[in-house]
């Protein structure tokens, strides 16, 4: 089943065409890789998909509840409330805050009492908080931060201020997650465990995964299907495999690591 489906998309800033008329159709529960050179269009694609942008042209289209509604334009927030989540290449945590807080902050969405109930402190209310510190505490359990549920999120190492960030887009619910650059800045150990953990939040919320990424070895490794942008146009797309032997593909990195 089709979850997304994107028309002839593009985005263009002042004569620059950032994202040029970009086809994909993306089936539920895929792991999909979005790569390309520096500049190439990625990040601005997520942004269109996400809401953060307003396409210039073309269409974006999400399965909700087995029918393809058109997305393109609509504010994040809506965008997110349909099942579409996502974390960012520059990390955008509450750094003063607590780990958990990050985390409940993140559920808020979903809270389920009223302003008065809470004033009142009513026992809907307490329940409620119960329910919100237990889904933030599991969903820290998944990414291995349950021990860290009282550090403020600035003192965290990196790569797990990034696990906190995918707590963070996990406690939206959504049936799609963007992973910007998920392993920037990581050790390779760091990579390792972030590769598992990909795997299993994906199994566990059974979810559709798709990540943009520069390193290349974990691309190849856990993405099903690949797509590269070069100049904002997609110049293929495919299994790992065949991306690897894809001539257009070794010229486009040619020059790059
Ligand atoms: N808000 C903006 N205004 C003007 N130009 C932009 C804007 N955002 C991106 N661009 C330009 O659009 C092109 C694509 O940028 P984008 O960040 O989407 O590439 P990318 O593939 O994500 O790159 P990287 O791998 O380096 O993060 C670049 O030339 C960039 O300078």
């Amino acid at each position: 089943m089709t979850v997304l489906k994107v028309s002839s998309l593009t985005k263009n800033f002042g004569g620059l065409a950032a994202v040029s008329n970009v086809n994909l159709e993306i089936e539920e529960r895929e792991l999909i890789g979005l790569i390309g050179p520096n500049g190439a269009g990625k990040t601005t694609l997520f942004n269109l998909l996400t809401g953060v942008y307003e396409p210039s042209e073309g269409k974006i289209e999400l399965n909700v509840d087995g029918q393809m509604k058109s997305i393109g334009g609509l504010k994040p927030y809506v965008i997110t409330g349909l099942g579409l989540a996502r974390t960012f290449q520059n990390i955008r945590l509450f750094k003063n805050m607590t780990v958990l807080d990050n985390v409940k902050l993140a559920m808020n969405k979903s809270v389920r009492y009223s302003a008065l109930a809470a004033v009142l402190r009513l026992p809907s209310y307490y329940r409620e908080e119960q329910r919100i510190l237990n889904e933030a505490m599991e969903l820290l359990e998944v990414v291995g931060l349950a021990e860290k549920k009282q550090v403020l999120a600035k003192n965290l190492p990196y790569g797990q201020q990034r696990k906190l960030e995918i707590a963070r887009a996990l406690a939206a619910k959504p049936k799609i997650l963007f992973l910007d650059e998920p392993a920037a800045g990581m050790n390779p150990q760091e990579t390792t465990e972030l590769t598992e953990l990909i795997h299993q939040i994906k199994e566990q919320f059974n979810l559709t995964v798709v990540l943009i990424e520069h390193d290349m070895s974990l691309v190849m490794k856990i993405c099903e299907r690949i797509y590269v942008l070069d100049y904002g146009k997609c110049i293929a797309q495919g299994t790992p495999e065949a991306i690897k032997n894809n001539r257009r593909v070794i010229e486009a990195y040619l020059g790059e690591d």
